[in-house]
């Protein structure tokens, strides 16, 4: 069977992406782990489909690049609310989205008929521990010692839909993330595994941030991983509420901005190229 798909990326966290209201998409989890193979496949963070939905613009899925599915991503959220203005039509600049998070509705900035620019309102962060989930007591984690891998870090949990787990750094260019992301994505105390973020406070509304994604490794870029550490900055007494922070990711930099009502993330979303797979 062949499929068309659509290859995009939001600050270089790159999925391809599948217009399911014209055709069907069978076994995505397996899908996701052969086709976003850098070397024998196509090459992508995971894969993302976008589905009609009875309640909002398009219902969004998220495959990881082992073939779990995910919540909710804001690098794809963006990307998604770009297909539907530029390549279905749909010429509204308010979106709403359906995922399994709930409905997000999306801002898009248009020049020369192009989505270009898309802000998100990420809703309410979820601080308690059963929420996100961490096997640990309190209403919320903030700056909460633990060892990993017989080593001392200092942890802020933040649920955006799905569970993260942040912690400040000197400095983040030099980390060995591929031997210490993984301890932290199966640590006990994570029952459903975790996103961790490591974050360098520059200035009070400039942060550096490198992640590990739960089933998908390093990625150039987290959406929703800038929410929960510009959340885990305010929660420290690091970074302002009611104002813009920069997010300064490997691959661009998000715009995220936290406020009583909710996180809203600003950012670009780019299409690569089209094309076609046998299946
Ligand atoms: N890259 C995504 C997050 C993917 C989430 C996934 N790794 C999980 O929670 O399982 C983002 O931009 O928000």
């Amino acid at each position: 069977m062949k499929l068309k798909f659509t290859k995009m990326h939001g600050c270089g966290n790159d999925y391809i992406y599948f217009d399911c209201f014209d055709q069907t998409v069978e076994h995505p989890e397996s899908l996701a782990v052969k086709l976003s193979d850098r070397h024998f496949g196509i090459g992508g963070d995971g894969i993302v489909l976008i589905c009609p939905s009875r309640t909002a613009d398009a219902r969004m899925r998220m495959f990881n690049l082992d073939g779990s599915e995910g919540n909710m991503c804001g690098n794809a959220i963006r990307c998604v609310g770009k297909y539907l203005y530029d390549v279905r039509g749909i010429h509204k600049t308010r979106l709403s989205i359906e995922t399994r998070s709930g409905v997000k509705s999306l801002d898009l900035t248009v020049q020369d008929g192009q989505a270009t620019l898309v802000q998100v309102d990420m809703g309410v962060p979820q601080l308690s521990p059963d929420q996100i989930p961490v096997l640990l007591e309190g209403d919320k984690i903030v700056d909460h010692p633990i060892t990993v891998d017989g080593s001392p870090y200092r942890i802020t949990c933040v649920s955006m839909g799905n569970p993260h787990c942040v912690v400040f750094c000197d400095e983040v260019e030099h980390l060995p993330l591929s031997s210490i992301g993984p301890q932290f994505e199966q640590h006990p105390l994570f029952p459903q595994r975790v996103n961790t973020e490591f974050v360098h406070v520059i200035d009070p509304h400039t942060i550096q941030m490198r992640v590990w994604e739960r089933g998908s490794g390093e990625t150039f870029a987290c959406g929703t991983g800038a929410c929960a550490s510009v959340v885990a900055c305010v929660l420290n007494g690091l970074c302002p509420m009611d104002e813009d922070i920069r997010v300064l990711l490997r691959g661009g930099t998000l715009t995220i901005r936290y406020t009583k009502k909710g996180v809203f993330m600003t950012g670009t979303a780019t299409k690569v190229f089209d094309g076609t797979v046998q299946v």
